[in-house]
């Protein structure tokens, strides 16, 4: 199972939001990165068949995107806002859901649904109206009804967002259990989820290609520049622009702060092992290709 882009490009009007991304996905989770407007929506819809590339074209297992009734059955999606039958019950609206994606037989339907309310935890809530759901609820639904057609591709928008902690591990797992044979495309902003669940990932940034490859390899990149030093209150309301500030907490009377830079920014200054975090943030301040 592979998932393989190339040249894919989508203009809004004037507006190029996708510009001639190419790269190749394997079995597994891959993270999806990328600030604001950086183009991850358009790719994930241009893969979900609810948008049409301008130019460039991509396989999902060698069916071609253009083919887009075999692309659906082979891709689930679960969009950044997804918006439910409210007055259905949960059973109701997955069993709808279901029959939308293809799944025939009542009992084949059964099985799947109860199968994943329990994985997604809402079995208790099978009877609860969709509106009556908590935020976390209804996010761990539109993860159900995006795998229930058993898609070789699963495409997540922020899955974790407005998660509690317990939820997002258990999410991840179950995010990772599914993975088994097929690709997760995981589009997300928190930099923790790829961390613990991804190997490669791919960060867009402007509509074009920034980085593609494993994370270690990311991490790997941006060692020695990542620096800690503790300076004194005074010394940081000066010199705060001075580098790029990674992060900068309070410690005792003065500032612990986390910076890049090529050579040791102060005397004292120690370096850090980068985390992806760094090196994300790394990556965006480069304005060619990193690695
Ligand atoms: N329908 C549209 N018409 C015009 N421009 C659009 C449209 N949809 C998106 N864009 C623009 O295309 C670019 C990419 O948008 P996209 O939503 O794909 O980014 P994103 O990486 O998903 O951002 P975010 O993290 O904010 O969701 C942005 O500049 C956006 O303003």
């Amino acid at each position: 199972m592979e998932l393989v882009i190339e040249q894919l490009t989508k203009t809004y009007g004037s507006k190029q939001a996708l510009n001639g991304v190419s790269f190749k996905v394997g079995e597994g989770i891959h993270g999806l990165l990328g600030p604001n407007g950086a183009g991850k929506t358009t790719l994930m819809r241009l893969l979900a068949t609810l948008l049409t590339p301008t130019s460039g074209k991509a396989m999902i297992g060698g069916v071609p995107l253009t083919d887009k009734a075999q692309i659906r059955q082979l891709v689930g999606y679960l969009p950044q806002e997804f918006a439910f039958y409210p007055g259905m019950s949960v059973l109701e609206a997955m069993d709808y859901l279901a029959l939308l994606s293809g799944v025939k037989g009542h009992s084949e339907r059964k099985r799947r649904i109860d199968d994943l309310l329990e994985q997604v935890n809402l079995t208790e809530q099978r009877r609860t109206k969709v509106k009556a759901l908590s935020g976390g609820m209804k996010r761990r639904l539109g993860v159900a009804q995006a795998m229930v057609h058993e898609p070789k591709l699963l495409i997540v928008d922020e899955p974790t967002a407005g998660l509690d902690p317990e939820e997002r591990i258990r999410f991840r797992r179950l995010l990772s259990r599914f993975s088994e044979g097929r690709i997760v495309l995981l589009s997300t902003h928190v930099v923790e989820d790829v961390e613990s669940t991804c190997e490669q990932m791919t960060v867009l940034h402007k509509g074009s290609l920034r980085y593609h490859g494993r994370i270690g390899d990311l991490t790997g990149a941006a060692a020695g520049r990542v620096w800690t030093v503790e300076l004194d209150r005074a010394e940081w309301e000066r010199d705060r622009d001075r580098f790029p500030v990674l992060s900068a907490v309070p410690e005792g009377t003065g500032m612990r702060i986390r910076v890049l830079a090529d050579q040791q920014p102060y005397p004292g200054a120690q370096q850090a092992i980068p985390s992806i975090e760094d090196a994300y943030l790394c990556l965006m301040r480069k304005e060619e290709s990193f690695v």
